[in-house]
C-alpha cells in the first residue's frame, strides 16, 4: 500500500521527463491514480492528433517533424484540472512545451543509469526514438540529461528500484 505523505493530496499538476524506457508512461498512470488526477501520455496525444503512430510519423517526415508535433500538442495541452503529463523522451527539445507545462505543475525527472536503460530498451534502432540518424543512445543520453537536469523541480534516481518504490518516493517528495 502506497502512503501518501502527512500534506495529503497535492493539487499541482505533475509532468515526468526522462529518458525512453525509465517509466514514465508506467508509473504515470500509478501516481495519476494514487493522487486521484487525470493521466495524459503525450505520445498518444500525437498519435490522436496526427492519426498515425509515432514511428509512422518518423517515416514519413523525419525526427525533427515528430519533435515539431510534439511540440504543438505540448503547448495545447490544458491544465483547467490538475493532471500527470507522462511526456515522451524528447520532450525537453522544446523550450516553449516545456514552460507551458511549468507553469501549471512541478516537472519530475525520472533517472536512470545508461546500463540500466540498456537493458530495458532492447530495440533502440527501433523504437521510433527521436534522435539523428546514427546518434549513439550514450551521446542520445548524455545531451539529454543536461535537458531534463535543467528543467527538473524534483528527481527521482529510479535506480534497482521497483515501480512501487519509485511511485512512492515520487509521493514523498510531491507533498
Ligand atoms: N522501476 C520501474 N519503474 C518503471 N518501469 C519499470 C521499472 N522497472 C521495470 N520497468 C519496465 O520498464 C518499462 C518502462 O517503459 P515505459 O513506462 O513505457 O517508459 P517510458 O514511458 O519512460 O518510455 C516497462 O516495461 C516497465 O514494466
Ligand atoms: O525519446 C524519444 O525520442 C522518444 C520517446 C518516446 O516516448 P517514451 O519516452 O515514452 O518512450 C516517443 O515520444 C517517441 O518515440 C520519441
Ligand atoms: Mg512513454
Amino acid at each position: 500500500m502506497v502512503e501518501v505523505g502527512t500534506l495529503g493530496v497535492q493539487k499541482q499538476s505533475v509532468v515526468l521527463v526522462g529518458m525512453p524506457g525509465v517509466g514514465k508512461s508506467t508509473l504515470g498512470v500509478l501516481l495519476a491514480k494514487e493522487l486521484g488526477m487525470e493521466f495524459v501520455d503525450t505520445d498518444l496525444s500525437i498519435q490522436t492528433r496526427e492519426g498515425q503512430t509515432l514511428q509512422e510519423i518518423m517515416d514519413a517526415n523525419g525526427y525533427l517533424a515528430l519533435r515539431d508535433v510534439e511540440q504543438q500538442v505540448l503547448l495545447e495541452l490544458k491544465f483547467l484540472t490538475p493532471k500527470v503529463v507522462a511526456t515522451g523522451g524528447s520532450a525537453v527539445y522544446s523550450e516553449l512545451g516545456m514552460e507551458n507545462m511549468r507553469k501549471h505543475g512541478r516537472v519530475v525527472y525520472l533517472s536512470l543509469s545508461l546500463d540500466a536503460l540498456r537493458g530495458r530498451i532492447h530495440n533502440y534502432e527501433e523504437r521510433g526514438i527521436a534522435r539523428a540518424p546514427g546518434q549513439s543512445f550514450e551521446s542520445l543520453m548524455e545531451e539529454r540529461v543536461e535537458l531534463y537536469s535543467k528543467y527538473a523541480d524534483i528527481t527521482i534516481d529510479c535506480e534497482q528500484k521497483t515501480p512501487q518504490q519509485c511511485l512512492q518516493l515520487m509521493l514523498d517528495a510531491l507533498v
